[in-house]
């Protein structure tokens, strides 16, 4: 992930930040309550004049605090959120009580403790307290007590532009009609639809042909994206100009070819600052690798804390074959701890992609592993 570009920190309204991480550790601005509250709807009262009766002098609602001060055989009716008022230190709750006029008396039983429906200032948090480590991936619990912490907005760093490139001329655009040697162009799609995150501005080019000029066209065109991803091409054939395209343009390979499967011939370099993921065409290979590779360069490229996907262990509903000269990714069904390979594995096949919810992984030379053994799963 040490290639990953290194995104700028900005400012951004904290409403707008679902799913960026944070980039710099997160304190709060304020305490939380900022006094002592009511968690009741009732009446705020002295404990020491149990068992009452007493006489309601005012109201404390929420927003609305009572100026006064609850003094001996007093009350205030109180709601929920309120600040309780100066010499209460317990909250009678509604139910537990009778009032007639300003005449209240128990009816029920007091709190045990009596501070028990009361909130302490603090109690959620104080200011000065650290909330959030950077790399804390913000979500809508994040967003809440960011903004209950004072902070309107929150450092992230900026959108990622990911440019997606369709290549092959095979490919035509979706619900054109089609002769045999043509298909629709998907990967880019799916691709797209893999990424796609407030945190990343996407753009998509193609289907591009088989010409070198036209490759590199495209190329140009997404200069100015962090992260350029391609699909096909990527291979051994006389068609596939990913490499010859990227070596024109002067951009230097970081890695070619992988020991996975699918997606061996995953391509990664470097132009400038951006970088370009060649992924395979193969449609499963396409989604192996942009899950294993492109999802996390765009995490860490974000700076968040969890860039790399993390396997779970699930249990084998049927034995599993031994594995090939490469590590795999197999397409399977995961369903309460247990997980059911699909029968159909070829890079090619989009049904059992589309059936799957889960990746197995399977070692280099694994041998045949029985029903009921754990293995290592990604969820999808
Ligand atoms: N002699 C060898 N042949 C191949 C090797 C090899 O090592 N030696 N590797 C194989 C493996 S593994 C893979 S994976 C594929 C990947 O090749 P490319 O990345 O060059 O992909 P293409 O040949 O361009 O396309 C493969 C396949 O995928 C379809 N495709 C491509 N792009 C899209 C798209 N945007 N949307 C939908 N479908 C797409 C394309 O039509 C092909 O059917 O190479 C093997 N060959
Ligand atoms: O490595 Mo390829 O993705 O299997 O067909």
């Amino acid at each position: 992930m040490a290639i990953a570009p290194v995104l700028p920190i900005e400012h951004r309204a904290t409403a707008d930040c679902l799913g960026f991480p944070l980039a710099e550790p997160l304190t709060a601005l304020r305490t939380q309550p900022a006094a002592d509250v009511s968690a009741m709807d009732g009446y705020a009262l002295r404990a020491a004049d149990l068992p009452g009766p007493w006489r309601v002098i005012g109201e404390s609602a929420a927003g609305r605090p009572f100026a006064g001060v609850v003094g001996p055989g007093e009350a205030a009716r109180i709601s929920t959120g309120a600040l309780v008022p100066a010499g209460a230190d317990m909250v009678l709750i509604q139910e537990d009580a009778a009032r007639e006029g300003d005449r209240l008396t128990l009816t029920g039983t007091p709190p045990e403790p009596p501070h028990r429906h009361i909130r302490p200032a603090g109690m959620d948090f104080r200011r000065g307290d650290m909330l959030m480590a950077p790399g804390t991936r913000i979500g809508p619990a994040q967003i809440a007590l960011a903004l209950t912490a004072g902070h309107a907005h929150l450092p992230v760093r900026r959108q990622l532009h990911l440019a997606v490139i369709d290549g092959g001329d095979e490919l035509a655009a979706p619900g054109a009609n089609l002769a045999d040697h043509q298909l629709p162009a998907s990967n880019s799609a799916m691709l797209a639809a893999l990424a796609a995150q407030p945190a990343v501005r996407i753009t998509r080019t193609g289907p591009v042909p088989d010409r070198l000029e036209a490759l590199q066209a495209a190329f140009d065109a997404a200069r100015d994206a962090d992260v350029i991803v391609t699909s096909g091409g990527a291979s051994v054939g006389d068609h596939d100009l990913v490499r010859p395209a990227l070596a024109e343009l002067g951009a230097e390979l970081a890695f070619w070819r992988v020991a996975i499967k699918p997606g061996k011939p995953l391509l990664v370099a470097r132009r400038g600052a951006q970088v370009i993921l060649g992924l395979p065409g193969n449609p499963a290979a396409a989604f192996v690798t942009g899950f294993l590779f492109l999802l996390p360069l765009i995490r860490a490229a974000l700076g968040a804390a969890d860039a790399m996907p993390r396997p779970i262990p699930a249990a084998l509903s049927e034995s599993m074959p031994a594995g090939g000269s490469r590590m795999e990714f197999l397409r399977a069904v995961w369903d309460a701890g247990t997980v059911s390979l699909d029968g159909l594995q070829d890079s090619g096949a989009l049904s059992s992609l589309a059936r799957a919810n889960a990746l197995v992984v399977r070692p280099a030379h694994a041998p045949e592993a029985p029903a009921g053994q754990f293995v290592p799963v990604y969820l999808l």
